[in-house]
């Protein structure tokens, strides 16, 4: 039974497709209420509450997967996640419109003041010249941040007749051109707008964005409003231009802190605020509690996600398209692993025929999964291969090649290690399976599969014979058996398939036979 933690609030009606499932086990706690089986969970569901620390990672051992119902994976060590071979997903545009109209509504409201217009007639005031506000109609809006939210706000700003104003870095020309937006930089938009909106999301970048320098860039009078993460308008010096007079008004519904406790901002009346809301509404809920859901569902039942932070992103369509080559480069990884037990600096990796036409990032990281599978302790899957093998000095390359050598397809392993170099090449044969067809120098063709047995030997009459007594006699069967060779009298092969594993005894007569030079056991 596969066991889930949900740990924050969530849609139950988004949570139904895991709740329908009779395999799987939907726990509604929080952490600190499930302490003694956190070792249980196959998957952690969460919104922002919940801090998925490397602490929390390393008491929850069993875990594969975290969802983060919405966008912000800032409550989330993606880096330690990675690292421990957890596929951390998200639910990147449910919330969305809410968040878009959540921000219309902070805007709307702190032109026209009408929170502190409500809080006055509500205390049986009737004070109609305290609240005059100002149109948005023909100002000048500026957006930091042109993703999914700041371009819904945009086209919302737009209805209202106002002007944008966009600064993004990495917002191509072509899609600000097919907006119809203006897109500036930095210093343009802060010299411009009279309203300045932060949509991007927390980073090393955007920490303190708005901080002293560019605040005193803005226009006097300006208005501004984070409905995205705390800390992109520093609060420090935020709070000094609400002093100096500088900043006209600011709506924010994030917060360095969460919750704020008694910060400075809340005493400042032009100053409106709301408790993390803008995906607060039942859609939105539904929407990504039911997004994370069908992810969540798919990876634990070996599918591919979509929207996945440290794993490379793959459609139903591409991920059935590889699926073959992913499972024979994985088994291609496990066999150069044994053979080459030793210390190896550099995997490259030649893509030839068909599948060079294919996303190959996933097909790569499965090969270095499987390489390094038989080496590490730790987990080690596509979503931490790449890491690890970079923490332990392996150099890693991919080349592709339209011309399959002989082959619709082919992959082609080069490992190098400290005193040899090792090469195989695999393809996959639809309806017939893989095959490796070129191993240590060898034209060959065996189903990478099983208990195999490598043997390199001189070529010389009597050596399947010998090689076959000697299992016979130690209640080994041979389920399958390959031979190859360089030329007539020179270096061979066989790659024996086994039904059973060798044990170090039996390897050791083995090597003890008289022109044979290599006897290597790869189990797949
Ligand atoms: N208040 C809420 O409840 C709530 C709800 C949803 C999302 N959010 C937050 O809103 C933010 C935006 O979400 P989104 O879905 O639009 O994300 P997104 O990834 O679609 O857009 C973010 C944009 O920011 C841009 N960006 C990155 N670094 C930048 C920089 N240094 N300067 C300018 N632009 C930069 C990116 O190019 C991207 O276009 C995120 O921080 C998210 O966590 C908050
Ligand atoms: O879970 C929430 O309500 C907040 C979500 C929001 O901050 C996000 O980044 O998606």
């Amino acid at each position: 039974m596969v066991r889930i933690l949900v740990s924050d609030a969530m849609s139950e009606e988004g949570l139904a497709p895991l709740l329908a499932d009779p395999t799987i086990e939907v726990v509604q706690k929080k952490v600190t209420e499930v302490e003694n089986e956190l070792d249980t969970f196959d998957a952690l569901l969460v919104r922002s509450a919940t801090k998925v620390t490397e602490q929390l990672l390393q008491n929850m051992p069993n875990l594969k997967i975290v969802g983060r119902a919405g966008v912000g994976v800032d409550n989330i060590d993606v880096d330690a996640a990675t690292r421990y071979g957890v596929v951390v997903i998200n639910a990147p545009n449910g919330n969305t419109i809410s968040t878009a109209e959540h921000t219309f509504a902070m805007m709307a409201s702190l032109v026209r003041r009408i929170p502190q217009a409500h809080i006055s007639v509500k205390s049986r005031e009737w004070n109609r010249s305290a609240f005059v506000g100002v149109e948005l109609f023909g100002k000048h809006l500026g957006i930091i941040g042109f993703g999914r939210i700041g371009s819904e706000v945009a086209k919302r700003a737009r209805a209202f007749g106002m002007h944008v104003h966009v600064y993004d870095p990495f917002l191509t020309k072509a899609r600000a051109e097919k907006i119809g937006v203006d897109v500036c930089t930095l210093d343009e938009l802060l010299a411009q707008a009279d309203i300045i909106t932060v949509h991007t999301p927390l980073t090393k970048e955007t920490k303190g964005l708005l901080g002293q320098k560019n605040l005193a860039k803005t226009k006097k009078g300006v208005y501004l409003i984070n409905c995205a993460r705390g800390g992109i308008i520093d609060e420090q010096a935020l709070v000094s231009f609400l002093e100096n007079g500088h900043v006209a008004g600011v709506a924010l519904d994030v917060f360095e802190q969460e919750p704020p406790g008694d910060h400075p901002l809340l005493s400042f009346d032009n100053v409106i605020v709301t408790p993390h809301l803008g995906a607060s509404t039942i859609e939105a809920q539904v929407n990504v509690a039911t997004q994370v859901a069908e992810e969540v569902l798919k990876f634990l039942q070996g599918k591919p996600v979509t929207s996945s932070i440290n794993l490379p992103t793959l459609s139903k369509d591409v991920y059935e398209k590889i699926q073959a080559f992913y499972t024979l480069a994985r088994k291609m990884g496990i066999v150069a692993s044994q053979y080459m037990s030793e210390p190896v600096q550099e995997i490259a990796i030649t893509y030839s025929g068909s599948v060079a036409d294919l996303e190959t990032t996933f097909i790569t990281r499965s090969l270095l999964a499987g390489f390094l599978k038989p080496r590490v302790a730790s987990t080690v899957n596509e979503v931490n291969a790449a890491m690890i093998a970079k923490e332990r000095g392996i150099a890693f390359s991919e080349k592709f090649s339209a011309n399959g050598n002989d082959y619709n397809n082919s992959i082609t392993l080069t490992v190098y290690g400290e005193n040899k170099t090792f090469t195989m090449k695999g393809t996959h044969i639809a309806h017939y399976g893989d095959r490796i067809v070129h191993f240590n120098g060898f034209a060959i063709d065996f189903a990478p599969e099983g208990h195999l047995l490598y043997i390199q030997h001189h070529d010389k009459p009597g050596m399947i014979g010998k090689v076959g007594n000697i299992l016979g006699d130690h209640q080994v069967n041979i389920a399958t058996m390959q031979v190859g060779r360089q030329e007539a009298g020179g270096k061979a092969i066989m790659m024996l398939s086994l039904d059973k594993p060798l044990d170090d005894a039996l390897v050791e007569i083995l090597e003890k036979i008289d022109d044979i030079d290599v006897v290597k056991r790869l189990e797949v």
